[in-house]
């Protein structure tokens, strides 16, 4: 087990590259499963969701094979419909995918509930009653969810809540269908687009993604393709998120600006010079920051997965912000933390009152969460001395070569091997 080092107080600048989407791309790998022949996807990131995906395909019988630049093709010919109740699943949130690719290829699958971050509830019981109203019978059985149908039909469905998982879970159960499906109250997200390009890439038929209402005509069969994923736009806010707190200039390439309004909007509330091109960004911070408040939502809102990061960067902001995850509430665990490390933050209600300016000062911390732990690589940059992050395996994740793109920015950034003390500590902590 390793810990990740921050020596805070340099000054990032130059180029950073941004990686292929983690939520398309867990989304992506399931979606392959629908296929007849190869899927070949292109610029997949280098995570470790990415890899537990890989080996969950595999272990249903798929051919997975890796070219160059994160390229990988997957031959779904001899996958079988063999049951995920236990292992690998539980390690992420978007094994919940299987669920949907299998139902909609197998007409039948039993996957275990899935892991991923702690943020408080995270039911999926818009998934299940898409998959019902499909034609689905769908148990709890001892922690797994055991689904089956004779024969999947088209469906009209409303979401009653506006869920990423939910319509792209539907979508991956409906392609193949027979007959048509609405889904109402549909979640607009750009890694939505994404999946239904490859599933349109695959042959299916998809009409109003990235609209509340998506059509879908079933159709019998879906053959193999080749797919580019879209960049990160949640490892480009990282990214420009810790410009802002200790960068001078820094150009982040490979983004999709639209994807990012809602966050380069707030930073330039904030008084962060912004410029952006079609591919690139420039971040330049102008001193001092003023505190802005904010309030996730869906998207084109602010994301919810920058919510921890943006509370580091507030320390650093005049005078005080609220911030309020409507999304989720309880995504808390960065606060402490970051209190340990000299921040002046309250919570109350379901907001977050982040005071300021403060220098925060090196300490040792947990990343209990993936987004924890950028907020908190984020604010071991702007302390003085030394931070010591443990948790790593929520970083790794969702962030491909933290350390590495950091350093290439002027951070001092490394990993070492935990004591076998360090490693009790973490544990029972
Ligand atoms: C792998 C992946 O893509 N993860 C993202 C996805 O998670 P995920 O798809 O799990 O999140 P959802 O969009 O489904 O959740 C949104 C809200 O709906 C609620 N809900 C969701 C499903 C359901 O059946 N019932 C229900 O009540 C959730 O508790 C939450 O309050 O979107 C989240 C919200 O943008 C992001 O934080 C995650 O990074
Ligand atoms: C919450 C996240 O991921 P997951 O849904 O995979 O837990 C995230 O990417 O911030």
């Amino acid at each position: 087990m390793q810990k990740m080092i921050v020596e805070g107080g340099r000054t990032l600048n130059g180029k950073v590259r941004i990686s292929g989407a983690k939520n398309s791309a867990v989304a992506l790998l399931p979606a392959a499963i629908l296929a007849d022949s190869q899927v070949t996807i292109e610029g997949l990131p280098n995570i470790s969701d990415v890899d537990t995906l890989g080996g969950l395909l595999e272990e249903i019988g798929g051919d997975v094979s890796w070219g160059p630049d994160q390229t990988v093709h997957i031959n779904p010919a001899n996958m079988i419909s063999m049951p995920l109740p236990n292992g690998k699943v539980k390690k992420l949130r978007a094994s919940y995918y299987f669920m949907g690719a299998m139902l909609g290829k197998f007409n039948k699958a039993v996957i275990g509930l899935p892991g991923g971050c702690f943020l408080g509830p995270r039911p999926i019981d818009q998934h299940i009653k898409g998959f019902e109203a499909l034609g689905a019978e769908v148990t709890n059985e001892q922690g797994a969810i055991y689904l089956r149908a004779n024969e999947l039909r088209g469906a009209r469905i409303y979401l009653d809540v506006v869920s990423v998982g939910a319509t792209i879970n539907i979508m991956l159960a409906a392609v193949k269908a027979k007959g048509k499906t609405i889904i109402e109250n549909a979640a607009k997200e750009p890694e939505i687009i994404d999946v239904a390009t490859l599933l349109t890439n695959m042959g299916a038929k998809i009409k109003g993604v990235g609209t509340d209402v998506i059509r879908i005509e079933g159709v019998p069969s879906l053959h193999g393709c080749r797919h580019t994923i879209i960049p990160d736009r949640i490892e480009a806010g990282t990214y420009a998120i810790a410009a802002a707190a200790a960068g001078n200039e820094v150009v982040i390439d490979n983004v999709i600006p639209q994807h990012l309004e809602s966050i380069l909007a707030k930073l330039r509330e904030m008084g962060v010079t912004i410029e952006d091109s079609d591919e690139q960004l420039l971040i330049a911070p102008r001193n001092p920051l003023k505190s802005v408040d904010i309030k996730t939502l869906v998207y084109p809102g602010f994301p919810t997965d920058l919510q921890q990061p943006f509370t580091t960067l507030m320390t650093k902001a005049h005078n005080t912000g609220i911030i309020t995850d409507t999304i989720y509430s309880a995504r808390l665990k960065h606060i402490d933390e970051l209190r340990r490390m000299n921040a002046i933050i309250k919570v109350e209600g379901g907001s977050v009152i982040v005071s300021g300016p403060t220098q925060l000062e090196g300490a040792r911390v947990k990343a209990s969460d993936l987004r924890a732990g950028a907020a908190l690589v984020i604010a071991g940059l702007m302390a003085n001395g030394i931070t010591e992050i443990t948790g790593l395996d929520h970083i790794d994740r969702g962030y491909e070569n933290m350390t590495e793109k950091l350093n290439s920015l002027g951070a001092k950034v490394w990993r070492e091997d935990m004591s076998e003390e360090e490693i009790i500590q973490y544990q029972n902590s």
